[in-house]
């Protein structure tokens, strides 16, 4: 793949150094001061894919011990038992899904689908975890994952008296690099309240039970706005429709397409998406009891299932009628297991050589984000100060989201009592 030629290409080796990054980090600036906000929209989506996200073989267990004689004193009588069983959570999962696409991991209560999400978001212990999770091939540090990637939680913890700009605003006094102007703060805010179509609740509360406030849909999409503030490359959801109504939830997931279309990669867990949600989805993992049962384009369901010897409804939810179907497999564990062979030899026909669907020249991880920055991805100054292995950034990282942060250091703000200030957007 011919990539398009940049101002700094030429200054940068393959193995670019500190001095490199912060020259990118400069002429990015300078490149383009608009392009760093400049969010293209849905018809126009990213031309040329540089990040492929790659999972193989991830499995992990847990030790569980056996129900206690004694269920009256609790866990410590099983916790002092030597005699413990092993679940397995995840058995052997693979995937990829490349830069513009939404991944959507689905299946019944329990299949597996937030284990493996927190799988690839690097939330669980990588000792407990087998297998391999890369970008562009390349294994990925915690600390360069706490800057490309972003994860939004099903519970959402926002202030209900501010309004959606403020609470944006103040996402961005708190994850963006104090070195970025207040000016290019607020132009962050406003590039992504148009992102998640939120122009006309901008000036509204969030409110709460007390006080009206935001639609249940767009109170999903501040949130995930706080947490995209820093517009990532990586998107991890936790169902990020659950409890909307369909054309909210629909509404989410068209701004989760509008942001990979951005150049990011999107993966969600979804319950049971509607056939337009469905639509919006480029490849879909569906999960039974820990194990794929399906890896693919909706479009691949009929002919799957067909083949698998269940006559694929002509009408209909492809994702419903399949996830009937898998529920009703599962009632036979001998059957749930022919599926999941069969799944596994299915993959095998359709791609014999086993090639990775991504074509491209294979741009080393460094590389390619620096070559997203250049296009307008993690906000101007996120990496302004990198080392050599791209192992520490200047990036405020909290490991709970900031509210908690705020909380525990008793720094809430009070609207118009001034406790913290918050700055005005408008
Ligand atoms: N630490 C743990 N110890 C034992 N079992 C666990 C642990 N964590 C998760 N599980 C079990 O693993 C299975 C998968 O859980 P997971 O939360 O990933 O399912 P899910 O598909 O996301 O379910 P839901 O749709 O209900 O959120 C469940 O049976 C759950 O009870």
């Amino acid at each position: 793949m011919e990539l398009q030629k940049l101002p700094f290409q030429t200054q940068f080796s393959p193995s670019p150094s500190l001095k490199d990054f912060q020259k990118v980090e400069q002429n990015t600036q300078k490149y383009s001061e608009h392009q760093t906000l400049n969010i293209p929209n849905s018809s126009n989506p990213t031309v040329d894919p540089i990040f492929l996200l790659s999972f193989e073989n991830l499995t992990y267990s847990v030790k569980v011990g056996p129900k206690s004689r004694f269920p009256y004193c609790g866990n410590n009588i099983v916790s002092r038992e030597t005699n413990t069983n092993t679940k397995i959570l995840l058995n052997d999962i693979s995937g990829e899904a490349m830069e513009g696409e939404i991944m959507a991991i689905l299946g019944a209560s329990g299949s597996g689908k937030s284990t493996l999400l927190d799988a690839l978001a690097n939330r669980i212990d990588r000792n407990s975890l087998k297998g391999s999770v890369t970008l562009n091939g390349e294994a990925l540090e915690s600390s360069v994952l706490k800057v490309i990637s972003a994860y939004v939680m099903q519970d959402d913890l926002l202030f209900p008296m501010l309004t959606v700009e403020e609470t944006l605003m103040f996402s961005a006094d708190f994850r963006l690099p104090l070195s970025l102007s207040n000016a290019k703060k607020k132009e962050r805010v406003q590039a992504l309240i148009d992102q998640l179509g939120l122009r006309n609740a901008a000036k509204t509360i969030i409110g709460d039970e007390g006080r009206r406030g935001v639609s249940g849909g767009e109170r999903r999409r501040v949130s995930i706005g706080i947490d995209i503030i820093h517009d990532p490359i990586l998107l991890f959801l936790d169902e990020p429709t659950s409890g909307l109504d369909s054309t909210s939830a629909y509404k989410v997931v068209k701004v989760l397409q509008r942001i990979a279309q951005s150049g990011s990669i999107v993966i969600m867990s979804i319950h049971q998406p509607s056939s337009r949600i469905v639509d919006l989805l480029d490849r879909l993992i569906f999960l039974s009891h820990g194990q794929t049962v399906f890896n693919g384009s909706a479009d691949n369901l009929p002919c799957f299932f067909d083949d698998f010897g269940c006559a694929f409804p002509k009408k209909g939810n492809p994702a419903e009628i399949a996830l009937d179907f898998i529920r009703e497999l599962d009632d036979t564990p001998s059957e749930a297991r022919n599926l999941v062979e069969f799944n596994k030899s299915w993959q095998a026909s359709m791609n014999p050589d086993n090639d990775s669907n991504y074509k491209s020249s294979s741009l080393q991880l460094k590389d390619a984000i620096m070559r997203s920055i250049a296009r307008g991805k993690l906000v101007s100054g996120v990496i302004a100060a990198t080392d050599a292995n791209l192992t520490s950034f200047a990036v405020p990282a909290f490991a709970n989201p900031f509210w908690h942060h705020v909380l525990a250091n008793r720094g809430f703000p009070k609207r118009r009592t001034g406790a913290i200030r918050m700055k005005s957007t408008s």
